[in-house]
């Protein structure tokens, strides 16, 4: 019987994917949908998944009976949707963070800061349909937190929801980056979002989903976390 490793594909010709792929295991690493992955792609692979992700969506066109060769509408699709899920809806997964430059506190300011409504958009990871939201963090510092500029709150946002998500995990995610670059005395972070899955299709109903994470200080004092929920701006319910 031919032993197994010969008929393994040479890695060179493997398709990008499982190239990609078994750098990440040999490093024993995590590739969920909401994880991110850029420390694994070599110089083209990007381009290489594009290929294969164009390829697999022919494949799902032609399985869903379209008639991708004379319909003038779908012939691109496949492309499209591969660029649109590589380089622009699911790029968190792909790119490394954005550049975040951490200033020191050196006034020791120690006020609550909030920031917010910022607008979030994601899709989930069980259907792929759209989440779209808003997101506000609210910062307690003290004397050894940093302090880092108001547009990289969003960037930072936007590299962890450009990724297949559940909101649970996405709030999680985004407190865990902010704890790690602010290193606040407490963060709060609070999300709400429609989920186009249920708007579009299955329970078509139009409720949001409303979560939050708390760490440090808004953990412990009531006051401040009241405090912060209190200036918030959620949505008026009619
Ligand atoms: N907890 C959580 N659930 C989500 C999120 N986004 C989508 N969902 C839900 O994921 C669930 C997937 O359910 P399944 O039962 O596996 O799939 P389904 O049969 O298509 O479900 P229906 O949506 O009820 O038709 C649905 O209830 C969605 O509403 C999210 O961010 N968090």
């Amino acid at each position: 019987m031919a032993d197994k490793e010969d008929n393994a594909i040479p890695a060179e010709h493997a398709p990008a994917s499982v190239r990609i792929r078994q750098r990440i295991e040999r490093a024993r690493k995590r590739f969920h949908a909401n994880d991110n992955i850029a420390d694994f792609l070599e110089p083209g692979d990007l381009d290489a998944l594009l290929a294969e992700v164009e390829e697999g969506m022919r494949t799902v066109l032609q399985s869903l009976v379209i008639d991708i060769d004379n319909d003038h509408n779908t012939r691109d699709t496949a492309r499209r949707v591969a660029k649109m899920y590589l380089t622009e809806v699911f790029a968190g997964r792909y790119v490394a963070p954005p550049a975040v430059t951490e200033f020191p506190n050196a006034e020791s300011l120690n006020e609550l800061m909030i920031v917010g409504p910022i607008t979030v958009r994601s899709a989930c990871s069980h259907h792929f349909c759209p989440i779209m939201g808003r997101l506000w963090i609210g910062l307690m510092p003290n004397e050894h937190s940093n302090l880092i500029g108001l547009s990289k709150y969003a960037r930072l946002a936007e590299w962890i929801m450009s990724r297949p998500q559940i909101q649970e995990e996405a709030i999680a995610q985004i407190a865990e980056i902010l704890m790690s670059k602010v290193s606040p005395d407490g963060l709060a972070v609070v999300m709400e979002a429609d989920h186009f899955c249920m708007h579009w299709r299955g329970v078509k109903d139009e409720a949001v989903m409303i979560n939050s994470a708390m760490r440090g200080s808004f953990l412990k004092d009531h006051t401040l976390r009241s405090e912060f929920l209190a200036l918030l701006n959620l949505r008026k319910r009619d």
